[in-house]
C-alpha cells in the first residue's frame, strides 16, 4: 500500500507519519516514510519548487514508494504534494494508493512557523530574505477532492490524529486482504 500525504509545510505530516511508523512497528507492521524534505537532499536534489519540479518530485517519490510496496512495506509519501492532477496520476499509476489530507489552517501555521518559512514568505516585496513561492501563502495548494482520510491538525491532538491514521491503515489492510482472498477463491 502507498499512502500519499498532502498538506502545507508545518501541518504535521512528518510528526504524524513518524508516530504511526513507531506504533505500527510495535505490531510488526513495516512502514517506510518517504519524506520530501529528505529526498530533496539526495534523489531530488536537482528539483526546485516550480509546478513542474514539484510534480516531478512526487513522481520520483511515488516510484520509490511503489518499489517498496511490492515487498509488503507500507510506504508513506510525506510531501506537500499540492496539485490534484499529480495526486490523481499517482493514484492510477500504482495499485492500492490512498490519499491522506493533513489539514491545518494557514493562520495556525503562521503561528507555529517551526521553520520560519511563513515569516519569510510574508516579508514585504523586494526584501532580500523574502520567500516567493511558499505553498499556501504565495504558491497554490489545491484542496484534495476526495481524500481517503482527512485529518485536522489544528483542532485534533497529535495522539488523536495518530490513532485515526492507524485505524485507517488497519481498515485499508483488512479490505485489501479481503479483496485478495476473494480473487483467490474465484
Ligand atoms: N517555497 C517552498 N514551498 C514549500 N516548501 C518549501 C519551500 N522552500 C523550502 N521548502 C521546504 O521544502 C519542503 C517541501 O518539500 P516537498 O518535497 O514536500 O514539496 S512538494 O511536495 O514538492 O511541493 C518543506 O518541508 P515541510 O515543512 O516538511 O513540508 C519545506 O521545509
Ligand atoms: N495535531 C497535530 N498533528 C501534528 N503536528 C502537530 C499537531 N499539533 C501540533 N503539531 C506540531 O506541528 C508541527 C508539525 O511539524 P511537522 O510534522 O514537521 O510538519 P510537516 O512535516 O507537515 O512540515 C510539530 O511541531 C508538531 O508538534
Amino acid at each position: 500500500m502507498i499512502i500519499q500525504l498532502c498538506g502545507l509545510s508545518g501541518a504535521g505530516k512528518t510528526t504524524i507519519a513518524r508516530n504511526v511508523q513507531r506504533k505500527a512497528a510495535a505490531d510488526g507492521t513495516p512502514i517506510e516514510i518517504i519524506d520530501g524534505d529528505i529526498y530533496r537532499e539526495s534523489l531530488c536534489r536537482d528539483l526546485g519548487f516550480s509546478r513542474e519540479d514539484r510534480c516531478e518530485n512526487i513522481r520520483r517519490l511515488g516510484f520509490v514508494a511503489s518499489r517498496l510496496s511490492n515487498y509488503g512495506i507500507i510506504s508513506i509519501i510525506s510531501a506537500i504534494n499540492p496539485y490534484e492532477s499529480i495526486r490523481q496520476e499517482l493514484a492510477i499509476s500504482y495499485p492500492h494508493v490512498k490519499t491522506v489530507f493533513i489539514d491545518c489552517t494557514v493562520e495556525k501555521l503562521i503561528a507555529r512557523d517551526t521553520k520560519g518559512l511563513y515569516k519569510r514568505a510574508l516579508l514585504p516585496e523586494g526584501h532580500p530574505d523574502k520567500l516567493n513561492n511558499l505553498t499556501g501563502i504565495n504558491d497554490p495548494f489545491e484542496t484534495p477532492v476526495q481524500p481517503d482520510l482527512h485529518l485536522h491538525t489544528d483542532n485534533q491532538s497529535i495522539a488523536a490524529c495518530t490513532n485515526l491514521f492507524l485505524q485507517f491503515i488497519n481498515r485499508s489492510l483488512a479490505l485489501q486482504q479481503a479483496q485478495y482472498a476473494s480473487v483467490a477463491s474465484n
